[in-house]
């Protein structure tokens, strides 16, 4: 399925007479519905033409204008209006256009994306969220026309970064919402960079890798990021034998890790929205590596917190490219001396962590001027997001309720994460998920099961199915215990599944 800014589409659309290629995402029957259900945009432009008609042909120059505004990697407003168009002269789209009542090229509607899908729109139809749009003869009449609808100001000569309308309201507990494609992004822009380092280099980076990725198929907050990650530690032991990766640069080949895409293959989108700096070089990825830190944490359950911590701290240490900042993480990392025994321990760690890390940045930022001057460095969260996280605070000193800082985290990170969130695409992720794992936990030969599968399908199954879940550790157990090598590496792993085990059998008897 295409989305804009994706790398599908920006290799689909096909190009213009200047032979640039069009930033509007056309869409076809097929395709219709999904586009719609994966964008992130709260808005959505549909024009229905036909390839034939004249006028139409003279009318796109003026909707590429202002689709360039808001589709694509390059969007100068990413992430809000999604530009789309229907050719009603195919024969595939007939059916499509008439339960738009299409009557004239161009006819162009607007609406939220989510109410396009299977949507029709009848002239008759008095109370409807998609509506016609009546100015759009010029670039300018109908972006006029998108502005007095939300209340924007944009100018067909905006620039990226010119004129930021994304500015920070630090009371709004909401925006943490818009955060969820943003731990998307950073999610597939981590896997992205380990790829085109090759990180994976040895069966240490391997484990590593393993371990986080068992993070991410049981607690990231995206369901088909989650499924995505399944799919690589099931395969993982054929991709990368021994942690042997094969690395194709040319292509998604078949058979190596390229050819999976961690969070469904219309991510990265190419921005980021939450974590969207004001200016090219700032924010972005490592923004959004923290928020899918601190959304992993507030996920966790007391019995994996040592394990997560762990995992976490390697995968930083293996494959977080910045130099000083894993060497500073190292260390902070080093610095735990007492094994994390509650979720709790790790939610609060990894937030004053980051807060040291915000205190370093927020001298270094003032002096040299090189932080982002509309998101300036600062100790988190704000009196205006937190009160009641304030016991006391001086200019250099600041008393934490760490309770209420603890209930804030798991409720900002958590519930109020996902609040917005639309499920799109993925489900189907579940059962696939269920259904690979199964596949791999039937084996007649309990020697072929790969190993990081074999963990894989453990975590993957506790966190989709408690039933599954409890039968399958079972076979998984049963399996490994008979092999010392197994129990030695994954040592840890095992205190994993065995508390995920015990915790979900125990849900089971409940219910
Ligand atoms: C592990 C790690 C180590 C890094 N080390 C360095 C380094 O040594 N030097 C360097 O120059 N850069 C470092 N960076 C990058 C740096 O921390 C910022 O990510 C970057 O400067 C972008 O900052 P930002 O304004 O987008 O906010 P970020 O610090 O990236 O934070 C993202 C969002 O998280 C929320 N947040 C902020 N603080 C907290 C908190 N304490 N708890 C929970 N949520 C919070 C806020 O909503 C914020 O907008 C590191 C990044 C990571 C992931």
């Amino acid at each position: 399925s295409f989305s804009p800014g994706s790398r599908s589409i920006l290799r689909d659309i096909g190009s213009n007479i200047a032979g640039q290629k069009d930033n509007a995402v056309e869409l076809n029957a097929t395709k219709f519905d999904s586009v719609f259900q994966d964008t992130p945009a709260k808005y959505a432009v549909l024009e229905f033409f036909a390839h034939w008609c004249p006028a139409c042909r003279n009318y796109k120059p003026h909707y590429e204008k202002v689709a360039r505004l808001f589709n694509g990697a390059e969007a100068i407003h990413p992430g809000l209006v999604l530009m789309t168009r229907v050719d009603c002269a195919l024969k595939m789209n007939v059916k499509l256009c008439d339960k738009f009542s299409i009557n004239h090229y161009p006819m162009l509607f607007w609406g939220p994306p989510r109410k396009f899908i299977g949507g029709s729109w009848d002239p008759k139809q008095e109370k409807s969220e998609i509506i016609v749009i009546d100015e759009w003869r010029t670039a300018d009449l109908l972006l006029n026309w998108i502005n007095k609808k939300i209340g924007s100001s944009y100018g067909l000569d905006d620039q990226k970064f010119g004129n930021e309308h994304l500015l920070p309201n630090l009371s709004d507990h909401e925006q943490i919402s818009q955060a969820m494609y943003d731990i998307e992004e950073a999610t597939e822009e981590a896997f992205d960079i380990i790829l085109a380092h090759k990180a994976i280099k040895s069966s240490e980076t391997g484990v590593s890798f393993i371990r986080f990725l068992q993070l991410l198929v049981a607690h990231h907050p995206s369901e088909r990021c989650r499924k995505g990650s399944a799919e690589i530690l099931v395969n993982f032991d054929d991709l990368c034998p021994s942690g042997e990766c094969s690395y194709d640069q040319e292509s998604r080949a078949k058979d190596t890790l390229r050819s999976f895409h961690i969070c469904g293959k219309d991510v990265p989108r190419g921005y980021y929205m939450f974590c969207r700096g004001s200016k090219n070089e700032t924010r972005g990825f490592s923004c959004g590596l923290w928020v899918l830190m601190h959304s992993l944490s507030v996920r966790i359950e007391d019995g994996e917190s040592q394990f997560a911590f762990t995992a976490i701290c390697d995968f930083i240490n293996n494959f977080f490219m910045c130099d000083d900042c894993r060497r500073h993480f190292h260390d902070m990392c080093l610095s735990v001396k007492t094994p994390f025994k509650k979720a709790r321990d790790i939610v609060l760690w990894l937030w004053s962590t980051h807060n040291k890390v915000n205190e370093r940045l927020k001298k270094d930022e003032d002096s040299l001027g090189t932080g982002d001057p509309k998101f300036p460095k600062m100790i988190w969260p704000p009196k205006q997001l937190c009160q009641s996280c304030y016991l006391s605070s001086t200019q250099k000193n600041i008393d934490w309720d760490h309770d209420e800082v603890y209930k804030f985290l798991k409720k900002y990170y958590g519930q109020k994460l996902v609040s917005s969130y639309k499920k799109n695409g993925v489900g189907a992720s579940k059962e696939e998920v269920v259904a690979a794992a199964e596949e791999m936990a039937v084996p007649t030969n309990a020697l072929v099961v790969p190993v990081g599968a074999a963990l894989a399908i453990a975590l993957a199954s506790c966190a989709f199915g408690a039933l599954a879940c409890y039968w399958r550790t079972q076979q998984k157990n049963r399996k490994y215990y008979h092999n010392p090598h197994y129990l030695k590496r994954y040592n840890s792993n095992y205190m994993v599944m065995n508390t995920l085990s015990h915790n979900e059998s125990e849900r089971e008897k409940e219910r």
